[in-house]
């Protein structure tokens, strides 16, 4: 195989690949915070399932993860001659892609791994490899970047000591480094200024009480933890001044899919005067979706709902349980849409439709 440089990306350890790309590292994100445990994943069974039971989750993060999985299984079939070779990985993409529907960054990561193998059919196949594995370490670079260029938008949004309400987890585990939703915080803390986080625990997995808080809990900032009903009590308690929240694809009318909850908060968040902003990088950008009613909504085993963080079942066995990942926040309850290119404010089509 052709050699290729391997960044050495400090500070960024929840997903990255071994040097001779052979498997990708991650950190198990259902242990957290109370185990810190690393995977090593090389088979593509193991791909599928640590998405698809968010042990990696996190729309960006997830885009990731499909990039350096797609270069170490392209590593493992480096011997195929090319038609094969593209074949085969387009295969496991596509099963790689079918792990979960909503975030569109784990499709954009595998499409532009897949165009890089379209881009050389003359090339030997280890070359070809070697360019793959390029890509993927630049999706995770640009990702820093982009995430850095959404903090400081963001961070000029808000003011020194302003309340700041979020759901889920949009921080660095869900991303690289500074984090999408976060970002701005740590950016903000970083330059010595104050923020009152309230953080949603996100039921029924829980990302803002098992990650949010630590995140920000880990970085000194201040988090109060509160429970995902309690969050029009804070508002109208006037403890909130912007809700900071992430996104898994945004549609081109500004319709926005996060982690279900999302859209009640902006509903109450209108109810109460407190600007909304959506924080994400272009690739969750989706065009093509017309509106959010395009978008696949990931549905899940219900004994999410009853089972999973507790000693014993919290509800009858057997009884019915709808557990929608995701809801879609209605681009009309949005203030400002933050990507790396730049502040959108409605009307979204066009100002989205400008930095396309
Ligand atoms: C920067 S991450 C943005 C979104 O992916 C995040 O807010 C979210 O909804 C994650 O859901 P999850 O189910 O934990 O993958």
């Amino acid at each position: 195989m052709t050699s290729y440089a391997l960044h050495d990306i400090p500070d960024v350890e929840n997903v990255t690949i071994s040097p001779d790309a052979r498997h990708v590292r991650i950190i198990d994100q259902t242990q957290l915070p109370m185990r810190r445990v690393f995977l090593d994943i090389s088979q593509r069974e193991d791909m599928y399932e640590a998405i698809h039971s968010l042990r990696v989750r996190g729309a960006p993060a997830i885009g990731i993860f499909a990039a350096y999985s797609m270069a170490v299984l392209a590593t493992g079939i480096d011997g195929l001659p090319y038609g094969e070779f593209r074949d085969r990985l387009g295969q496991m993409g596509t099963y790689l892609d079918s792990s979960r529907p909503t975030a569109v960054n784990l499709g954009w990561a595998i499409r532009r791994i897949m165009a890089v193998v379209d881009a050389f059919p003359m090339k030997k196949v280890p070359e070809i490899v070697s360019l793959v594995c390029q890509e993927a370490i630049a999706i995770q670079e640009e990702d820093i970047g982009m995430c850095r260029k959404i903090s400081s938008y963001g961070l000029s949004l808000v003011k020194d000591g302003d309340g700041i309400l979020t759901h889920c987890n949009a921080g660095p585990l869900a991303t690289s480094r500074y984090g999408t939703a976060l970002g701005p915080l740590f950016l903000g803390k970083e330059k010595g200024m104050t923020f009152h986080v309230y953080a949603d625990e996100t039921r029924p997995l829980l990302q803002g009480a098992r990650l949010t808080s630590y995140e920000l809990h880990q970085a000194g900032i201040d988090v109060t933890l509160i429970c995902d009903n309690m969050a029009s009590l804070v508002m109208k308690q006037g403890r909130i001044q912007a809700c900071f929240v992430g996104c898994d694809r945004i549609a081109a009318n500004g319709d926005v899919a996060n982690k279900i909850g999302t859209s009640g908060v902006a509903i109450l968040a209108r109810h109460y005067g407190i600007p909304v902003y959506v924080l994400g990088p272009w690739s969750t950008v989706d065009l093509a979706c017309r509106t959010g009613d395009d978008i696949e909504i990931e549905l899940r085993d219900g004994d999410e709902i009853k089972k999973k963080f507790f000693a014993e079942p919290t509800a009858p066995e057997g009884v019915a349980c709808y557990n929608p990942a995701f809801d879609v926040t209605d681009h009309s309850l949005i203030s400002a849409i933050v990507t790396d290119r730049g502040i959108c404010r409605p009307p979204f089509t066009e100002s989205l439709m400008a930095l396309s």
